[in-house]
């Protein structure tokens, strides 16, 4: 059976981390969270990233714009939180109402207040190789296969899933360890054939149970990204990956959903806001602490 991942003890770590470098800081670093309307998973997601905010020891201001806001109102928001000294990291819950178009939103933030690292700025750096702050999800991950031991460099990953929130900027960031790359999505032919390269398998397509057990290598790390809602319960549904559970049968390892790489997301949050603090103003690009 395969090693289970569990995010807690990572995020837990992280968290810590985060705690201790901004209990060094002079001021608690700020962090702005933006949301538009009233998704209820975005809802609940940013009431949990306000919460963990506090826990280690940031403080978060929540700014709900209503569901009609018009971009302009938006963007003059991101302007007052941008010239706003105490904050240090802004970041705009997604995904926006569909009147709203996220590729200004996202550029209209400071790169170095960027916590979410979706920027233009902080993707170039990025593909670089360059300092700059990293989109969550994506760090969060290599964040737990370090914790883990789990080793990148010289592995043959392959990432099912071409997202700007998780497949691109990953493959960047396991390119930056050197780790040899493929991405792979909907539109690959033989999904199968190319997954079962991988000695590092990470997926995120947003499709539930869509790897199945023959397609994965024996011992391969696998890294379950996928957080779909299943109504086969009453209630909201069950949450359930893009991984079938049978999969522990032949990997070497597997991230559980929930509970393995979602708590990486916000705990990563976290510091990313921490660094945005840490660094000086401008001296983002040199300093080297966004690395
Ligand atoms: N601006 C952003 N928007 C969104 C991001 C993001 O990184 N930046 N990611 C997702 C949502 N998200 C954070 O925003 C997020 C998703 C999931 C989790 C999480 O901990 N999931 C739990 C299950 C939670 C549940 O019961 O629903 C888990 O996997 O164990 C945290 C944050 C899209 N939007």
């Amino acid at each position: 059976m395969a090693r289970p991942l569990p995010g807690a003890p990572a995020a837990q770590a992280l968290l810590a981390e985060a705690a201790r470098r901004a209990g060094r800081l002079a001021a608690p670093p700020g962090l702005a969270l933006v949301r538009v309307g009233d998704d209820p998973a975005s809802v609940a997601y940013v009431r949990g990233k306000a919460r963990k905010a506090a826990e280690v020891g940031l403080r978060s201001a929540v700014h709900a714009l209503p569901e009609a806001a018009p971009q302009a109102e938006l963007l003059a928001l991101l302007g007052t939180l941008n010239a706003d000294p105490a904050v240090h990291g802004i970041l705009v819950q997604l995904p926006l109402p569909p009147h709203l178009d996220p590729e200004p939103v996202l550029g209209a933030i400071l790169p170095e207040k960027d916590v979410d690292g979706l920027h233009p700025v902080n993707i170039g750096r990025l593909w670089a190789g360059q300092p700059g702050l990293r989109p969550c999800t994506p760090a969060g991950v290599m964040a737990l296969l370090a914790f883990y031991g789990l080793p990148v460099a010289g592995q043959r990953a392959v990432i099912v899933g071409r997202s700007a929130l998780v497949g691109r900027p990953l493959a960047a960031l396991l390119l930056n360890a050197n780790a040899t790359v493929t991405v792979a999505h909907s539109r690959t032919p033989d999904l199968g054939a190319v997954t079962r390269e991988a000695e590092l398998l990470i997926v995120a397509a947003g499709r539930a149970h869509l790897i199945t057990p023959d397609m994965v290598r024996p011992g391969a790390t696998v890294i379950d990204v996928g957080i779909n809602r299943v109504a086969d319960a009453p209630g909201q549904g069950r949450l359930t990956g893009d991984v079938h559970p049978d999969v522990a049968a032949v990997a070497g390892a597997l991230t559980p959903v929930p509970g393995g790489v979602g708590p990486m997301t916000v705990a990563q949050l976290l510091m990313n806001t921490v660094l945005a603090a840490e660094a000086p103003a401008g001296q983002e690009g040199r300093g080297g602490r966004f690395r």
